[in-house]
């Protein structure tokens, strides 16, 4: 794990709630992710895990508290916003352009960024632009599995697959911060060991700080270095994994369901 000089973390959530309606899906959290950590965000269905990425990435506007990325506030920031100061995601479900090849998904995501722009991303830009895009779109295709799948259809991936493209193109943007809502859902046995591998992996290679929802307990224990545990919303622990494991709440809120 890396931190700045300053050791100030990189996401700060001070109060945050929101409610639907009469239900608070999101009750008073506050936390803190230092830079270079794998922070897990677990808790039984319906927790608030979701909503809780979707306040981090605009998604959901919050009902209170404050929000600070890098130092700034971003609490009412707009999703494209949050994107191009350097937060990216993937869904829990899959949000990929089905009838677009793999190569493409990762093209339109990078343009994104670029001065192209989006339309650009599927018209094409000039020729060194072009190439240099390129490029990169197959390196991580390469860093994900698929570049000998890379002009077959989204819509034609397995599950597992669909992730790891999805993964490719969150990092098409070149975000400081990935955050992965279950990424191993979908994936079996073998896929999920090869999961947690490769998200150290790109973690180092990017220099990223990652956020991951994940329902395998067992996943999620061995990857991060600290985990945040919800229930009904709130927030009942925060640390390392033993500790967290062995924290009395949170066996009888989920472990303890688990077992
Ligand atoms: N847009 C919405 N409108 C109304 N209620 C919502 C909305 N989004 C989420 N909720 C409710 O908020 C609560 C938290 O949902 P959320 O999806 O954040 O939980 P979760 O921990 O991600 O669950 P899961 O593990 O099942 O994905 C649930 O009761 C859910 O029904």
């Amino acid at each position: 794990m890396t931190s700045d000089a300053s050791g100030a973390p990189i996401l700060q959530a001070r109060g945050l709630t929101r409610r639907f309606g009469g239900l608070v899906a999101v009750n008073n959290v506050s936390f803190e992710v230092r830079r270079g950590e794998i922070f897990g965000l677990i808790g039984p269905n319906g927790a608030g895990k979701t909503t809780l990425f979707n306040l981090m990435t605009g998604l959901t506007p919050p009902s209170g508290g404050a929000l600070q990325f890098e130092g700034r506030d971003v609490t009412n920031a707009a999703p494209h916003r949050v994107a191009s100061l350097g937060l990216s995601r993937t869904f829990q479900n899959i949000r990929l352009f089905r009838t677009l090849s793999a190569l493409e998904n990762v093209k339109i995501a990078q343009h994104t960024r670029t001065s192209a722009g989006f339309w650009r991303g599927i018209f094409g830009a000039d020729r060194a632009e072009e190439r240099a895009v390129s490029e990169q779109a197959w390196e991580l295709l390469d860093l994900v599995g698929l570049a000998d799948r890379a002009h077959e259809l989204a819509a034609n991936f397995s599950y597992g697959d669909q992730r790891r493209l999805e993964i490719a193109r969150a990092l098409a943007s070149q975000p400081k911060v990935l955050l992965l809502d279950e990424p191993a859902a979908g994936m079996n046995s073998a896929e999920k060991s090869v999961l947690t591998t490769f998200i150290r992996t790109i973690r180092d290679r990017f220099d990223l700080t990652v956020l991951v929802i994940e329902h395998h307990v067992p996943l999620v224990m061995n990857l991060c270095d600290r985990i945040a545990v919800l229930n009904f919303g709130e927030l009942i622990a925060v640390g390392d994994p033993a500790s967290v494991s062995r924290d009395p709440k949170v066996v009888e809120a989920y472990l303890g369901a688990e077992a």
